[in-house]
């Protein structure tokens, strides 16, 4: 039998890091060395022998704690949300100096949302007119989630890469904020609602006809599949990769 990935979880107290470190406990190729919450020396890591870091944190903590696992060699699965281009780009650039360290950067690990992401910018391109209402429980942190960021994103991109004008829009706000928040020119409406766990909405419209692409994470459970498949895959993939699409075949 082939040695377990070891893996140290930063967060591991909060909702995500909970149910990662039953996750990884359960996986019978992976062994759990290390669970930190805010607050623990970061040196457990490494005392602990971890070969691969799971951070589920804050945004405020997350690129210092990535920064530190890989100049110490460990690959690292991302799922704190939050980073943005400048944080990336230096995040790569301490990557350069340790080529053989793989990063992934998740801003959903769902494989619907994954999925729903995809088609989304897909479908962008047909359509006049896109946005995105993202529904999440009134605890999140964050706002606009950063799974509705990255297919906002995308989909301004496809709509860059196929010509499409931007989306008609007539109106004028008599209050700010009534139109949600631009992405990339992207509309971007978040919801934020008791019961709730994680779900978004991507709606385009065309005259006559709409087309609603709906994903629902029912709880943290969905998100567990693609942790561990970033666990087992990320040392075969060094360098920084941005979103679980660059680990799946996706086939389009
Ligand atoms: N990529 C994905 O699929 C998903 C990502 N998320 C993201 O994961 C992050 C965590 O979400 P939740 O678990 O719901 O939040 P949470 O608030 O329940 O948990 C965060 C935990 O991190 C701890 N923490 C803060 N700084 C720390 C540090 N320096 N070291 C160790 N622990 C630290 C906090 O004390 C807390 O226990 C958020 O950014 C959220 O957006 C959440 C769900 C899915
Ligand atoms: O905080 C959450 O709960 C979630 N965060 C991620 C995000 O910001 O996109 C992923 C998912 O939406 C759940």
């Amino acid at each position: 039998m082939s040695t377990p990935i070891k893996v140290a979880i930063l967060g591991a107290r909060g909702r995500m890091g909970a149910a990662a470190v039953d996750a990884v406990s359960a996986a019978s190729d992976m062994e759990l060395v290390a669970a930190l919450g805010r607050g623990d020396q970061l040196s457990k890591i490494t005392d602990a022998g971890a070969t691969h870091v799971v951070d589920l944190t804050v945004p405020e903590s997350s690129e210092a704690n990535v920064t530190f696992a890989v100049e110490r060699g460990l690959h690292a699965v991302v799922g704190t949300t939050g980073w943005d281009e400048p944080q990336r780009a230096r995040l790569e650039a301490v990557l350069g100096q340790h080529p053989e360290v793989g990063v992934l950067i998740a801003p959903n690990f769902a494989l619907g949302s994954v999925l729903a992401t995809s088609f989304a910018a897909k479908a962008a391109t047909y359509f006049d007119s896109v946005e995105v209402i993202e529904l999440h429980h009134p605890n999140k942190v964050d706002a606009p989630s950063g799974t509705a960021i990255r297919t906002a994103e995308l989909i301004a991109a496809a709509r860059r890469g196929a010509g499409v004008p931007a989306a008609p829009d007539a109106t004028e706000k008599l209050l700010d904020g009534a139109r949600g928040a631009l992405v990339d020119g992207v509309p971007v409406h978040a919801v934020r609602l008791r019961g709730l766990t994680a779900h978004q909405e991507v709606l385009l419209g065309s005259e006559g006809e709409a087309l609603t692409l709906r994903h629902d994470s029912f709880g943290h459970s969905s998100f567990m599949p693609g942790i561990l498949l970033g666990l087992r895959q990320a040392a075969s993939h060094p360098g920084l990769s941005y979103g679980l699409d660059r680990y799946l075949d996706l086939g389009f």
